[in-house]
């Protein structure tokens, strides 16, 4: 699939505008088709010769009628795009960085392309407006998600025995949906809860800095900043919400390096891109490839761990005190509000959702943003010295700061613009035949929304190359946020198809990049020039940086005792 995906990108530029008239060869060929059948049809009605002859004339006008209906109907009026070949469509053209590859089409396009994917007519999505129309005024067409993809079946239990699907991200609009969504907004995510865990997200904080310090050996080793804090930090706040513990770091037991692997596991069974998830027809024959067969095996051991962690709170008593809950406990009381079930697929699904999505996106979020922080030397200096007057040198940095630091939340909403980690959000499906600016948009197309390229459009954004936050600290930018209501700038999607983990992502990256600015002066090479630090993307589960980030030189910025390892 890889490769098919990363063939040359200049064959796509065979593709040309569809003209009116070649949307209408369907249509044509549908006539001329429907009309030989019922030529045929009439002659052996009238010339037969005995009743088999009538037979065969009477099924060919029988077939013939339905066609010609068709073919007598409006043709759609389809949004521009790029031509493809016969029974793939324009799939064989896409390249291994999709996000950037439509950008392009809506160049050459427009903001709303049309493109086959196979059978299923998609669409690309790329300015602000017209993500308003999808993510606001007809977001009950476009809130539907597409088929389930092979991951699903292993991971998500989906399609179960009755074809149901299970969780939050893959399921469709319903009460089942509105239920599991309530468990997330009412419940996992709630402000309370977000309070209890509050001096838990703080701990991990500091337990990433001493890391930092402790394997960067005193600050003079370079270190893949990566899988050695940002990984971790993220995976350990999600698990430690989940169920109270940390599988990073020092003196892991067994059990420690074993989750660790098999979140690592699912992680890049997830990420591999399957034909079958293209064209589910071929689902009974990837069955039995060895990639199919591994990603089962990984999904029996998730399973059996999700499992274990339901069982174990249920032979425990429950605590008393709300504060002392984990997440586990919140999803084991969640009371179903009408007929909808929250059954144990649906509990292990929500929180393998929770611990991966919140995993990947978090880490990756503070790697981009601290790559441009060692690209832009200024603007590292001016958020510590924000997080110098406003916390002081003294102490480490806390939630209840946040609101006082209004350059960091500009460094988060300009990474969000250049570097969002979801770049075409999450796939959605039309529900229904709809229009857009007069376009029709065929039920059941795939649509992907590119904040990515509305993050680099030069008709949204003032030289939008350039990392520079100040952008946000002024007219008439200054109201721009993060929260699905400024259509040029969704990080976290909109509408009913929002993060469901918005409020936990956005303080945890936050947090994390007000420690690391606030604790350490981070220097490079004598001579090396911050730019030349790579920003090369590598597109995943999530976007992440190609060439994984790097500590050079550290120093602390704070008191000794704060970094000292317990
Ligand atoms: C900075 C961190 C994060 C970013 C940038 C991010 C971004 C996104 C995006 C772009 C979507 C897709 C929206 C759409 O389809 O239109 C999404 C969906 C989702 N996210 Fe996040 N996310 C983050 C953190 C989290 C966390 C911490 C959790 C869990 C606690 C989480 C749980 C989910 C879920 C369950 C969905 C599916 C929602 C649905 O389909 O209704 N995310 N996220």
């Amino acid at each position: 699939m890889q490769s098919i995906l990363s063939r040359k990108r200049s064959r796509s530029y065979r593709s040309e505008r569809l003209s009116i008239s070649s949307r209408m060869v369907p249509q044509m060929g549908k006539m001329a088709y429907g009309g030989v059948l019922l030529a045929l049809g009439m002659h052996f009605l009238v010339n037969g010769t005995g009743p088999r002859w009538y037979v065969v004339g009477g099924a060919l006008v029988a077939m013939a009628v339905p066609i010609l209906v068709a073919s007598c109907k409006k043709p759609l009026n389809l949004p521009p795009g790029p031509r493809g070949v016969p029974v793939l469509g324009y799939l064989p053209f896409l390249t291994d960085m999709p996000h950037r590859h439509m950008a392009e089409l809506a160049q050459k396009f427009g903001p709303l392309v049309h493109f086959q994917l196979g059978a299923t007519p998609a669409m690309i999505i790329a300015s602000p407006a017209t993500m308003k129309e999808v993510l606001m005024t007809q977001d009950q067409v476009f809130a539907a998600r597409p088929p389930a993809l092979l991951s699903s079946k292993y991971f998500a239990y989906t399609p179960d025995e009755q074809g149901r699907s299970h969780g939050c991200a893959g399921v469709q609009l319903g009460p089942y949906f509105r239920n599991v969504r309530r468990l997330y907004t009412m419940e996992m995510m709630s402000a309370k809860r977000m309070e209890y865990f509050k001096a838990s997200r703080s701990e991990e904080m500091q337990v990433m800095v001493r890391t930092l310090w402790e394997e960067s050996a005193g600050g003079r080793q370079s270190i893949d900043l990566r899988s050695t804090a940002f990984i971790p930090m993220a995976n350990n706040v999600m698990t430690f919400m989940v169920c109270r513990k940390r599988y990073h770091g020092k003196n892991q037991a067994t059990e420690g390096r074993e989750v660790q692997k098999l979140i690592n596991d699912v992680v890049r069974s997830c990420a591999n891109v399957s034909l079958a998830n293209f064209f589910p027809i071929l689902r009974p024959l990837t069955a039995w490839s060895s990639e199919e067969r591994n990603m089962a095996a990984i999904g029996k051991r998730m399973d059996a761990y999700l499992q274990s962690l339901l069982d174990a709170r249920r032979r425990a008593n429950p605590p008393k005190d709300e504060a002392e809950k984990t997440l586990v406990d919140v999803v084991l009381e969640f009371q179903r509000d009408d007929n909808t079930e929250i059954d144990d697929r649906t509990r292990k699904c929500v929180i393998l959702e929770m611990i991966l999505a919140g995993t990947e996106t978090v880490a990756t979020m503070v790697e981009w943003t601290m790559a441009e922080l060692f690209r832009n030397p200024n603007i590292m200096r001016k958020v510590q010295s924000e997080l110098d007057a406003v916390v002081g040198t003294s102490r480490f940095v806390q939630e209840e700061d946040m609101p006082n630091l209004p350059y960091l939340a500009a460094i988060f909403k300009e990474t969000s613009r250049l570097h969002p980690p979801s770049p075409l959000l999450f796939p959605h499906e039309c529900a229904r035949q709809t229009q857009i600016n007069g376009y029709d948009i065929p039920a059941h197309s795939r649509i992907f929304l590119n904040t990515w390229a509305i993050g680099r459009d030069p008709k949204v954004w003032d030289r939008p190359e350039e990392y520079n936050p100040e952008r946000f600290m002024e007219s008439p930018n200054l109201k721009v946020d993060h929260k699905g209501q400024s259509f040029n700038l969704l990080p976290f999607g909109a509408g009913r198809r929002i993060c469901a983990g918005m409020p936990l992502g956005y303080s945890v990256v936050k947090l994390a990049l007000a420690y690391l600015c606030q604790s350490f002066e981070w220097s490079l090479p004598e001579g090396m020039d911050p730019k030349t630090i790579s920003i090369e993307e590598r597109f995943g589960l999530a976007l992440t940086m190609k060439h994984p980030l790097r500590s050079y030189f550290l120093k602390p910025r704070l008191p000794l005792h704060l970094y000292a390892c317990n």
